[in-house]
C-alpha cells in the first residue's frame, strides 16, 4: 500500500507537474489482477482498484493498517467501472454487481474476494466507528439526478449510492456522474468543503482522450491532464473540477467530518485565478 501524506496549500505554488502528480494523481490503480491501494493521509481515506481477469482476488490486509483484517476498522465502497457484471464475495454472501453500481461493506467483514473477467472494481474505504450493513445499490433502484445542460457543455447524471438519504455509513459518501455524449464539463461552478476530502475517478473515457481536471485553491489553481482509470486526490482546501476531450464518467467519494452533500462552497468563476 502506498502512502500519501496530507499536503497544505501553500506546499502547492512550489510543485512542479511532477510532484503535483506524485501528490495527488493514482494513476494504475486498476493495472494488475491484485488489489493496488494507496492510503491517503487527508481523512485518511484509502483507495484502491483490481481488475480480477480470470482470478478470484482477495481484498488484502497490508501491514500499514495494523488490523487484524482490512475492514475492522474500516468501511468500503465497491464500484464496477468495467464493462460487465462482476462478483463480489463478503464472508460467504455473493453479490452481483454491475457496470456503475455499487457494493456498500460494513465494518466488520472479514473476507471479501473479486471476481469477474470483464469487470474492474474501484475501492474507496473510510474510517468506521460503528458497523452499517453491506449493502448493494443497484441503478434500477437509484434516483438519479440531472444536471447541467448543452449550453454549458455539462448535461450529467448523478446517482448517489451511498449518502446519509440512502445506504448508510460512518463516514463514507459515494456516487457516479455520467457525462452525457458531447458534454465535457463536471461540477462547474465549482466548489471546496473544507469539511471533507474528496476523490475523483474518472473512467469511461475513450482511449486517447483526457480530462483536465483542476485543482487548489480556488485563487491559485493548477491542473492535472488526467487518462481514464485515474484517480485526483482533493484536499478539503481544493477546489475539484474537469473538462474532457470526449465525454466521461467519474465516481465521487468523500470522507470526513460530516455527510452533507450539500455543505460546500461555491465558487463564483469570477474568484478563480
Ligand atoms: O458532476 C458533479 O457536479 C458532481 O458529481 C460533483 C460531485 O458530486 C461532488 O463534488 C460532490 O461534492
Ligand atoms: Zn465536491
Amino acid at each position: 500500500m502506498e502512502i500519501r501524506h496530507a499536503t497544505a496549500p501553500d506546499e502547492v505554488r512550489g510543485m512542479d507537474t511532477a510532484a503535483l502528480r506524485g501528490r495527488f494523481l493514482a494513476e494504475d490503480l486498476l493495472a494488475e489482477a491484485s488489489v493496488r491501494l494507496v492510503y491517503s493521509h487527508h481523512d485518511r481515506l484509502v483507495i484502491g482498484g483490481v481488475r480480477p481477469g480470470d482470478a478470484t482476488v482477495p481484498l488484502p490486509d497490508p501491514p500499514g493498517l495494523r488490523s487484524e483484517f482490512f475492514l475492522q476498522r474500516r468501511e468500503l465502497g465497491v464500484v464496477n467501472v468495467g464493462a460487465a457484471p462482476g462478483r463480489v464475495v463478503v464472508d460467504g454472501t455473493a453479490y452481483e454487481v454491475a457496470p456503475k453500481e455499487c457494493l456498500y461493506v460494513g465494518a466488520g467483514a472479514r473476507e471479501v474476494t473479486f471476481a469477474g473477467p470483464a469487470a474492474a472494481f474501484y475501492l474507496v474505504s473510510t474510517a468506521a466507528h460503528t458497523a452499517h450493513p453491506t449493502r448493494l445499490s443497484r441503478l434500477a433502484d437509484a434516483e438519479p439526478v440531472h444536471l447541467g445542460g448543452a449550453e454549458g457543455a455539462n448535461e450529467r447524471t448523478i446517482v448517489k449510492h451511498v449518502h446519509a438519504a440512502g445506504i448508510r455509513s460512518c463516514e463514507l459518501v459515494l456516487g457516479v456522474t455520467v457525462l452525457a455524449p458531447g458534454s465535457m464539463w463536471n461540477t462547474m461552478p465549482c466548489h471546496t468543503h473544507d469539511r471533507r476530502t474528496e476523490v475523483y475517478f474518472y473512467f469511461d473515457l475513450e482511449p486517447g482522450h483526457r480530462v483536465v481536471h483542476l485543482m487548489g485553491r480556488p485563487d491559485e489553481t493548477r491542473h492535472l491532464v488526467v487518462a481514464g482509470d485515474q484517480a485526483v486526490i482533493s484536499p478539503p482546501w481544493s477546489v475539484h473540477c474537469g473538462f474532457g476531450t470526449r465525454s466521461y464518467a467519474f465516481v465521487w467519494a468523500m470522507g470526513g467530518e460530516n455527510q452533507a452533500y450539500d455543505d460546500v462552497e461555491v465558487v463564483a468563476l469570477e474568484d478563480m485565478r
